[in-house]
């Protein structure tokens, strides 16, 4: 498995090897042993979110659940492609406020691992995208939160020109500021295994 990190701690993009042969490839893309092998840690992933997007530029986020629900995820693209926004809006963080946005795609098979403490949010790039997400917290509707995905306050970089038509759910549309969340994350109670 191929690791490349980020600036903020924690954050992995991850890379599964791929057996090819004349049939097409085979991947195992979720292995605890290989995982552990590979990071020190396995998360205690408790459900499988799918989710699929029609448009080009339709953005999902940004998003949390709150305490104690707080997710760990780790998304990949089943098709199309997107750009894969995250936060790291830990207080107390060596990192507070930064932001990274990578590129996952179907044909690259990467995987953004993202520690819970992270608004998260994405962009599909393609029509007809799918991702695929573990999570290592049950979804929980009276902690999920979202934040508005252009706040300037947060500084993320959507690489978008303002020109796009972009799609958003009623609730993303009408998010509220990054200050109206209040410092919900301390990073000494999250600051999760570092490898
Ligand atoms: C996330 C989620 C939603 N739902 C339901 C609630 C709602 O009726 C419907 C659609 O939910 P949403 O509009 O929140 O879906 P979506 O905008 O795709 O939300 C997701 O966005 C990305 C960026 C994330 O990081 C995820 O954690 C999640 O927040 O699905 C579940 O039943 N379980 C879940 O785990």
């Amino acid at each position: 498995m191929q690791i490349t990190r980020f600036d903020i701690p924690g954050l992995f993009l991850l890379k599964p090897k791929i057996f090819r042969d004349d049939r097409g490839w085979f991947s195992e893309t979720f292995n605890a042993e290989t995982f552990r092998e590979a990071l020190g840690f396995v998360p205690d992933f408790v459900q499988d979110n799918e989710s699929f997007s029609m448009y080009e530029n339709t953005i999902r986020g940004l998003h949390l659940q709150l305490n104690p629900y707080a997710q760990a995820k780790l998304v990949r693209v089943l098709s199309g492609a997107i750009l894969d926004v995250v936060v790291d809006i830990r207080k107390g963080s060596p990192t507070y406020l930064s932001t990274v946005s990578v590129r996952l795609d179907a044909t690259g098979m990467q995987q953004f691992y993202i520690p819970a403490g992270f608004l998260h949010g994405f962009r599909t790039l393609e029509d007809n995208t799918r991702i695929a997400y573990k999570v290592d917290a049950h979804y929980n509707a009276q902690s999920d939160r979202t934040i508005r995905f252009d706040d300037p306050a947060l500084k993320c970089n959507w690489d978008l020109d303002g020109k796009e038509k972009l799609h958003l759910s009623d609730k993303d549309k009408d998010a509220p500021p990054f200050k109206s969340l209040g410092d919900v994350f301390q990073y000494d109670d999250m600051a999760g295994p570092v490898t």
